[in-house]
């Protein structure tokens, strides 16, 4: 019989939806290591430095501006061939199945290795290889494929031949696109065409938005909900007028707890999160990773996080994923099979409360 109660067997039961993580960000420390020791036992002269010096065990205090540096100096790094790439991709995959993620869309940014050997279309199938053997495997998780710019890179040229290969991708799994990379960066105006040619083929639009206060001018924001995208992720520097309109439209939000708080992005903790505020608008939520790998907290813990900082009940955790079906980018089959998969844990003894008889 379970108990009212919020706690961990719970939230690590419950079949959770993540939308929002990014593959590189969600490779664990151990994945990491292991990657850059076979490769230093390879080639004692591989150079790259230690990846547990940068990402010591039990470090989640990374500030945007380290954050983003770790990626160039350390992952990026050891995950330049496709071995790599798919022993870290599988790796992720693994980790999201078992903390009870019942379906995933996971999202990269697509890159030629630095020496040229990897293309960014043999990066995407490699992903994409990995991930249909992964499924062979394991068919209590979808997984599929969100493509991301980089705005601190990415040239609008580069967006849409990325937008391009996520079209030709769509029947191995790629449902959408993304706007991430360091938010300090760039003019998102460039890529309007991008964006609308994704769209005008189907693909999902997610964009970050508002993650800093740097990143959330008003002219950026209007930008962005130009683009007319489906989802949001992060929306914590939001103006009020913007907020508005983001409850008429309904957005899907994907919020990003730890993260937001471990990096510092909001001022205070998890009590000051805008979950507080969302949580009473009528947007679809879903609580999200970001990048598990560095802030260590996997979905599981979130939903606990929710639980604990807002007093949310299990039938409220539940009303709020079962909301969130609505938003993913897979299509009506998923939402079904999600539904299901939700009204059966429903009526599971998690839900059957303790009563004076028992
Ligand atoms: C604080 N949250 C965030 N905000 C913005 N962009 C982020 C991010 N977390 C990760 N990325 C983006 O995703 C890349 C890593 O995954 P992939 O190599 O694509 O698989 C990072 O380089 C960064 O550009």
């Amino acid at each position: 019989m379970g108990s009212s109660a919020v706690d961990h067997e719970f939230t690590k039961a419950f079949p959770k939806i993540e939308l929002h993580a990014h593959l590189s960000g969600s490779i664990s420390r151990q994945c990491l290591q292991e990657i850059w020791q076979r490769k230093k036992d390879r080639d004692p002269a591989f150079l790259v430095e230690d990846p547990s010096i940068m990402m010591p065990p039990g470090k989640v205090d990374y500030t945007l501006e380290t954050f983003f540096g770790v990626f160039g100096r350390s992952v990026y790094q050891l995950c330049t061939d496709t071995e790599s790439l798919a022993y870290a991709t599988n790796s992720v995959l693994e980790d999201f199945l078992r903390d009870g993620v019942r379906y995933l869309e996971l999202r990269t940014i697509p890159r030629a290795s630095p020496d040229g050997s990897v293309t960014r279309d043999a990066y995407i199938t490699t992903v994409l290889d990995t991930v249909e053997k992964f499924r062979a495997r394991n068919q209590d998780m979808s997984v599929f494929l969100i493509l991301a710019l980089d705005r601190g890179s990415t040239t609008g040229v580069e967006a849409m031949e990325i937008i391009d290969l996520a079209i030709h991708n769509k029947s191995r799994g790629v449902v959408g696109v993304d706007l991430c990379g360091n938010p300090t960066r760039g003019d998102v105006a460039i890529y309007r065409d991008a964006f609308a040619h994704a769209k005008a083929n189907g693909l999902g639009l997610t964009l970050h938005f508002a993650e800093t206060t740097a990143s959330a001018s008003p002219a950026e924001l209007a930008a962005l909900l130009s683009f007319r995208p489906d989802r949001l992720g992060h929306v914590i520097h939001v103006p009020e007028d913007i907020r508005q309109e983001i409850a008429r439209r309904k957005l899907g939000l994907e919020l990003c707890m730890s993260c937001n708080v471990h990096a510092q992005m909001i001022n205070g903790g998890f009590l000051d999160h805008q979950f507080g505020y969302w949580r009473h608008e009528d947007c679809p939520i879903a609580l999200c990773t970001d990048d598990v790998g560095f802030f260590c907290s996997p979905v599981s813990n979130e939903y606990l996080l929710a639980a604990e900082h807002f007093g949310l009940g299990r039938v409220e955790l539940w009303e709020m994923c079962f909301k969130s079906v609505e938003t993913i980018f897979g299509g009506e089959s998923e939402q079904q099979r999600l539904k299901n998969i939700l009204l059966e844990f429903k009526d599971s003894s998690y839900f059957k409360y303790p009563t004076a008889d028992d």
